[in-house]
Parts: C-alpha cells; structure tokens; sequence
C-alpha cells in the first residue's frame, strides 16, 4: 500500500466543541446532560431484546470511533448501576492502522478509563492483496471473524458492536432501494461459524446526531477515517442514503421513525412474499386456507 491511498479526506470529520472534559464530567452526562437521548436509549434496547443477562460475558468492539467509545462507556454504567451480573471485556482489532491513529485509539482508551485489549489482525493488507476490487466486503466479514475470534478467546458469549440507529434505517433503505428486499439489520444475532456467541447491538435506539453532540461537546477526538485500502476509491452508497433520508427529513420529521417502525410492523397478510431461513413462500401457498 502506498501513502497515497492513506484515507481521511473522504471521511466527514467531528471536530471537537472545546477542550476535553474531565473524565468524572464526561460520564457523568451521559445519565443526566444525556439521559434521554443515551442512557434510557441504550437500557431500552438491552431490556427489550434482552440483550444483556445475568452471567454474560461481553466482548465490546472498539475500533476508537465515536460510536464504539461512547457503547464501552455506556456499559461500564451499566456494570456500575449493578443490575446485571455480567462482566465486560474491550477489545480492539488493529487492521493496520496508520501509526498515529493507532495512538489516537489508545490516548482516547486511557483518558476515557476503558482498560482496551488490542490485537493485530493484517486485514487491511489482506483485503488489498486479495480484493482489490471489493476490499470494503472483504474487510468486513475478516473484521467480524477477527472479533468473534478473540471474544471466544477470552471466554465471552457475546460480542457488542456499536451500530446505532441510523445504521439500521440506512441498512433497511439500501435493501429496498438498492437489493429490493425487506431487510433490517438485527439488534441480536446467533454467530453463524462461532458456537455460542451472539452479536448485539445495544445501540440500536440511539440516534446518531445525539452520539456526536455528546463527542463534540466532551472535546473528544475520535477516530473519523482509518481505512487504509479504500479510501475514497469506493463510491459510498450508504452515504448518498444518509443525505436522502435528511432530505425527507426536512418535509417529514418523523420519516426517520417511520422506516424504523416499518421494520416492527410488517403485515404478512398483505406481503407477496417471503424468506424464512432458506425456505421462500409465496401468500399463495396460504391464499386458499
Ligand atoms: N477495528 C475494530 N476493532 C474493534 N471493533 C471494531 C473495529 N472496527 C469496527 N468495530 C466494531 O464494529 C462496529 C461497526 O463498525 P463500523 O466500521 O461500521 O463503525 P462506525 O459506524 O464507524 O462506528 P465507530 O464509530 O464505533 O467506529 C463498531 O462500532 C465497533 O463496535
């Protein structure tokens, strides 16, 4: 890989509102400056799809952007709060970073008090090498094994990722739009090829907007961009999906809503047809009973 190909320019940047807050400051507003929009979000989503149980032993994914720094924070409150019996382990994948992003997870991991155990994987120079034309694929179902990998390794049942909710609406428009099928992205999965983990995803019902007024205004500097293969060389769809959805924002505030809810209620008596597991039906296998 060249220097050239180094990524960022692409890549939005949050930049900080002021200085970075003091460690006690910053956790505390996430259950009072912050409550409604992370803290009741986030019990929501492990209360609803029992996310979090007694006994649990959670892996949580941390690659040092804001959504995954916010998530370790998030359940280091949950822990304190003592509802659960469950206990934690951070862990992060480095692909090949560029040095100095690699400092910048492990100076935000220390300031922030969240013990990261990180581990080297060689993704990035895999997924150039092997897929020069579909690396962002590649490097995805690499990056999901590397971390199933190491929360069985150290003994987890379950792996957090910090995929909020405008992941989700994005994920279901782009099925419609772009693969035409009605598909959301799971607050909790079974691991296809790793025993007894489970994928969750405790962010489900938070918004991303609230996720960065809560970095900007703490002063913290999160990773924006660390790709390193494909850096702007990938049209990005889920990017034109993100401005489409703010567009319609402005003429429905609740659109967002909406495609979230759609998910919820989907009426199988007024669908053509349908998946389930590998298996495809059509309401006319059922029209005549
Ligand atoms: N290198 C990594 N090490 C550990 N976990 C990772 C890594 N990359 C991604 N993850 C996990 O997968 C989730 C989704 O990854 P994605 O690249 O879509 O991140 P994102 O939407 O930019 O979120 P974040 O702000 O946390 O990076 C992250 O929130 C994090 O939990």
């Amino acid at each position: 890989m060249s220097e050239n190909k180094l990524a960022g320019t692409g890549c939005p940047i949050l930049v900080p509102f002021s200085e970075r807050k003091p460690l006690e400051e910053i956790e505390r507003s996430i259950i009072k400056t912050y409550r409604n929009k992370l803290w009741t979000k986030f019990v929501k989503a492990i209360d609803e799809f029992k996310l979090v149980e007694e006994g649990d032993r959670v892996a949580v994914a941390v690659s040092g952007g804001k959504d995954s720094m916010l998530m370790a924070k998030l359940f280091q409150e949950l822990k304190r709060h003592g509802k659960i019996n469950f206990e934690l382990e951070f862990i992060a994948m480095d692909p090949g970073y560029h040095e100095s992003i690699r400092a910048l997870l492990i100076d935000n991991c220390n300031y922030l008090n969240i013990p990261i155990k990180i581990f080297e994987s060689g993704i990035f120079e895999v997924a150039d090498r092997i897929a020069k034309d579909y690396p962002c694929y590649m490097c995805a179902r690499m990056r999901r094994g590397a971390l199933y990998s190491k929360a069985k390794e150290l003994g987890c049942n379950k792996l957090a990722l910090g995929h909020h909710f405008n992941d989700v609406i994005e994920t279901i428009m782009l099925n419609v739009l772009y693969s035409g099928n009605f598909k959301t992205m799971m607050p909790k999965l079974k691991a296809e090829n790793f025993e007894g983990i489970e994928l969750i995803r405790p962010m489900y019902y938070i918004e991303e907007r609230h996720i960065e007024q809560f970095t900007k205004a703490n002063g913290i500097w999160p990773i924006n961009c660390a790709c390193m293969v494909a850096a702007e060389k990938i049209a990005n769809k889920r990017y034109e999906i993100k401005e489409l959805i703010k567009e319609l924002k402005k003429k429905f505030s609740d659109v967002d809503k909406s495609i979230f809810n759609a998910s919820k209620n989907v009426n199988m008596d007024c669908i053509l047809g349908w998946k389930k597991g590998d298996k495809k039906y059509s309401f006319l296998d059922f029209y005549d009973e």
